[in-house]
Order: structure tokens, then C-alpha cells, then sequence
């Protein structure tokens, strides 16, 4: 599976996603930059976690309006699997390529800790290496992962499978609505989260739970 990471100024986690990609699919990604107006020819577009431009305005908002997202959009459009985390979901929302917002955390404050998420739909391409209902561990480290959207968006979403994954057992560490952690676009193509599937992947961090998530992609992308 050929991968991309883009970094922005304030990226923080596009190494550890990068481990993540080379450990799963056995192939390095190509980073590049956010001023970059092209990206290589790959499957897979990822926005790391982060602070892009230190979380100014909104998180994600100034990332959104980076060079480098005219490409992302175009190979969105062309079906390629785009996978944005915590900061890169903040980025894809405020990118409009995919419906709601995240907004401040409930608590008002900086939440790191794990989490369990519940694989709300097993049928997708980037969760389909996890049984119907599974329950996994997973980090999360963010203050604006308050996921909102309108009733009627929100009904869509819930009502075309588009939520991916919920926080589970009552660990809902941001107070998103329906305890939403993650959501598709229409295609179930782009996939955007708030945790940190790219930091459980080996028992060196304590667990294995977040290599389904990308064992689903290079699966979906090999068949
Ligand atoms: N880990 C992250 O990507 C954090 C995203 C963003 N800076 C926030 O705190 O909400």
C-alpha cells in the first residue's frame, strides 16, 4: 500500500503514524509538506494529529486552507482513502470533506487517557479487520473533540453507517454527541477520529488494538 502523510506547521504525530504505516503495510509513507500543491500516487492520504498552526482560530481551520488540501480534495473525489486523526479530523471537518464540527471538550480542559472505542460499523474500509461490536483501547490526547453536528446530518450519518467508532463503557472523554469518536464521508471512503489508533500497535505501547484499523486498509486496498 502506497501511503502519504502530510505535515503541517505544528504536526506532532506524523512520525508515530508514519511507524504505524511502515510497521503495517511494510512500506514507508511519502511525508509532504503542507505548502506542496501535488501528492505522489498513493491509496492512502493521512493528516496526522497536532497543532497546526499552534490551534489558532480553530484547530484545523488555517490547515484547511493550506496549499496542500486543493490535492487532498482532488484525491478525495477520486475515491482515494483520506484518514485524518484528532487534529486531521479537526482538519478534514474544517475542510468541509466531512459533515459537523469538534468542538472544545466538555470539560474545558486538555483530555490524554485511554479510552474504549466500540466499532460501531464493522463494514467499512477502514474497520473491517474488527469483529461486528468489538471493543477496543485507545489513546486519546486533545481539547476540542467534542464532535457536533445538526439533527439532520446527524440522523444521516447514523442512519447510512457512517459512524465508525463510538467511545464505549462510558469513556466518552469529550461529550460528543451519540459518543461519536469517528465518522466517513457519504463514499465511506475518508475517515476522520479523535483517538490514536497509530499509537497501539505494538506491545512496546502496551497493546496491539489500533493494527486493525490499518490492517482493514491495506486488506480493502490488496483485494
Ligand atoms: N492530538 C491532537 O491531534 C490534538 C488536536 C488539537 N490540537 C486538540 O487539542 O484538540
Amino acid at each position: 500500500m502506497k501511503s502519504a502523510v502530510v505535515v503541517f506547521p505544528g504536526s506532532n504525530r506524523e512520525r508515530d503514524m508514519a511507524a504505524a504505516l511502515t510497521k503495517v503495510s511494510g512500506t514507508a509513507p511519502m511525508m509532504v509538506w503542507h505548502q506542496d500543491t501535488t501528492l505522489p500516487d498513493v491509496d492512502l492520504v493521512v493528516l496526522p494529529g497536532g497543532f497546526s498552526y499552534g490551534d489558532y482560530l480553530r484547530s484545523g481551520a488555517i490547515a484547511a486552507r493550506s496549499p496542500i488540501m486543493a490535492a487532498v480534495r482532488e484525491k478525495a473525489a477520486e475515491g482515494v482513502r483520506v484518514l485524518g486523526v484528532c487534529n486531521g479530523f479537526q482538519i478534514l471537518t474544517e475542510a468541509g470533506l466531512l459533515p459537523g464540527a469538534l468542538m472544545r471538550n466538555a470539560g474545558l480542559k486538555f483530555v490524554c487517557r485511554e479510552v474504549k472505542l466500540s466499532v460501531a460499523n464493522a463494514d467499512t474500509d477502514f474497520t473491517r479487520a474488527y469483529g461486528a461490536g468489538a471493543v477496543l483501547r485507545c489513546p486519546v490526547a486533545h481539547h476540542d473533540g467534542n464532535y457536533f453536528a445538526d439533527p439532520e446530518t446527524l440522523a444521516r450519518l447514523e442512519g447510512d453507517g457512517r459512524v465508525a467508532f463510538r467511545y464505549a463503557d462510558g469513556t466518552n472523554p469529550n461529550g460528543s454527541v451519540n459518543d461519536i469518536a469517528g465518522i466517513l464521508n457519504d463514499a465511506g471512503t475518508v475517515l476522520g477520529m479523535m483517538p490514536h489508533p497509530e499509537n497501539l500497535i505494538e506491545a512496546l505501547h502496551g497493546g496491539t488494538d489500533g493494527r486493525g484499523l490499518f490492517e482493514s486498509v491495506v486488506t480493502t486496498l490488496a483485494a
